[in-house]
């Protein structure tokens, strides 16, 4: 479904990205981990097709060159950078409609069946009540889940998230990942970076580490091992288990 082979970035002489070799099945949720600066979102902005790579091979749906049909079976929800405008004049229903609009022809209009969609989407999220609202009125854990339905509207077969569990509260994460559960039974490739290594640990299937702008490991979940992250996170690490986000912590002795 997706794959790169020995996939390097140079940006202006730098390199960003070395020797990516990756292999991501249909139905998979890896999880990306690994630390600040150390080449994540660059990796999803190549799988999306946002870059493009200096050397090596994407391969998705077996493929290097996407048609635009193929394009719209990929959903991307970025990191979140900066909230909207307060003034900005769109609604939580007609950001979620957006969604559709890869799917529709410019003078396409949304059908009475889309706005269903768009409402049941909205619910599932828990979210419904937000609909009429101005998404620039929103706080930023309600906009990702905005951006989230957003993403879900179109049934992609592939879901690349950047960091999605930033900001949102810990029932809210939980719903994610009973969301993204639901996805992968229906096949959806899910593909997401995350600081959130005690969740994902639990949820996805593969755990990719990280750092330096190249994998240093891949692993099945249940193999994961503290002492995998230790290279890649430079310090000790202790796995500390607890209801809430797990984060690599230096071992005080
Ligand atoms: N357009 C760019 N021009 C120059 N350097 C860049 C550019 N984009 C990313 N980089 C550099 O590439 C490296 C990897 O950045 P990236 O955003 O992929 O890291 P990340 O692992 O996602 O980090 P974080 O956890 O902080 O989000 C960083 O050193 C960053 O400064």
């Amino acid at each position: 479904m997706i794959e790169l082979i020995d996939v390097n970035l140079f940006i202006e002489q730098k390199q960003i990205l070395k020797d990516i070799n990756l292999k991501i099945q249909k139905g998979e949720f890896a999880a990306i981990v690994g630390p600040n600066g150390s080449g994540k979102t660059t990796l999803l902005n190549i799988i999306a097709g946002i870059l493009k790579p200096t050397s090596g091979k994407v391969l998705i749906f077996g493929k290097s060159e996407l048609s635009a049909e193929d394009r719209r079976k990929i959903s991307y929800v970025p990191q979140k950078v900066t909230s909207f405008n307060q003034s900005f004049p769109m609604s939580v229903l007609e950001a979620v409609l957006l969604g559709l609009s890869p799917k529709k022809r410019f003078f396409d209009r949304f059908s009475e069946q889309d706005l269903k969609k768009a409402v049941e989407i909205l619910k599932r999220l828990q979210i419904e009540n937000l609909k009429d609202r101005l998404i620039g009125h929103l706080s930023g854990g309600q906009q990702q889940r905005v951006f989230l339905a957003r993403a879900l509207i179109s049934s992609p077969e592939i879901l690349i998230l950047d960091e999605p569990t930033v900001g949102i509260d810990s029932k809210s994460e939980e719903l994610l990942f009973d969301i993204l559960g639901q996805k992968k039974k229906e096949g959806t490739t899910i593909l997401m970076v995350t600081h959130d290594v005690y969740a994902v640990t639990h949820h996805a299937d593969t755990i990719i580490c990280m750092g330096d702008g190249t994998i240093y490991t891949a692993c099945s979940s249940t193999d994961f091992s503290p002492s995998k992250f230790e290279s890649v996170y430079k310090y000790r690490v202790k796995k500390i288990e607890h209801k809430h986000s797990y984060i690599p912590k230096k071992e005080l002795t």
